[in-house]
């Protein structure tokens, strides 16, 4: 299976007063990392919000999968967990399985499997800690565990590298470019623009409109950059 194409066509949302996104129009195509930019309240979590059906959107959404629906994994911006709650990584993750019912403690093949998984993410020793007292980093690496099981033929990722060491970083890079070559198709919001220049087919910049669309060599050039995150582009 391989990863669908999505399309937007004149896509616009307003919250409130504050027109938030404006006629988005743009195409992701299927098996590529497609890359959002944008500075802060840009637009960039809200567009995706619409591609998952939360928000009031105008206009339209497409998914155009080669074959029958396949599986859409979500990977929010950094969610916050009481520190109290009596809910280890393993729990958490045995939790998601939807498969079996809730609160059963997972056989010991399921236990194996979700100590492999968290191992992909770097994460292997960390199985018992409460998900309350991970760090970001670490909460980010299980976000990732989640999505990356079972393998995912669509992946939006919500700024997953934010609070990722250089080695973390650089461990979601090799996994978000092992599954492109796999036919996965990944919308990526990110700040870091090097990651975006080193692994993304294709970069949209976004502030409330469309300030850019193509290749990251073309687009992320240092005028434009400024441009995009001096807010001067608000007025284009
Ligand atoms: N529920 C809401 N009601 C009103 N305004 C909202 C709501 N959610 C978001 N906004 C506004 O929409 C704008 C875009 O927010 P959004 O979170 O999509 O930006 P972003 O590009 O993802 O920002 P960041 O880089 O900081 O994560 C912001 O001005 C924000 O205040």
């Amino acid at each position: 299976m391989s990863g669908p194409a999505i399309r937007t066509q004149d896509l616009s949302l307003t919250l409130g007063r504050t027109e938030v996104l404006e006629g988005i129009t743009l195409t992701v195509a299927p098996g590529s990392i497609h890359a959002i930019v944008g500075p802060n309240g840009g637009g960039k979590s809200s567009l995706i919000r619409c591609l998952l059906g939360q928000m009031p959107f105008r206009g339209t959404v497409e998914l155009d999968w080669p074959g029958a629906p396949g599986r859409l994994a979500y990977v929010p911006q950094a969610l916050q967990f009481d520190a109290g709650l009596p809910m280890t990584v393993l729990d958490f993750l045995n939790a998601l399985d939807s498969r079996r019912p809730a609160f059963l403690r997972p056989r010991a093949a399921t236990r194996a499997h979700l100590l492999r998984q968290l191992e992909i993410v770097g994460m292997a020793g960390k199985a018992d800690r409460r998900m309350g007292a991970l760090s970001g980093g670490e909460r980010q690496r299980v976000l990732m565990a989640q999505a990356l099981d079972p393998a995912p033929d669509l992946l939006i990722l919500d700024e997953p590298m934010a609070a990722l060491d250089e080695a973390g970083a650089a461990l979601f890079e090799t996994i978000l470019t092992d599954l492109r070559a796999k036919g996965v198709t990944i919308l990526w919001i990110e700040h870091d623009l090097d990651a975006v220049r080193r692994i993304a087919d294709h970069v949209t910049a976004l502030n409330r409109r469309v300030r850019f669309d193509g290749a990251p060599s073309h687009g992320l050039t240092p005028d434009r950059v400024l441009d995009l995150f001096s807010h001067r582009g608000i007025a284009a």
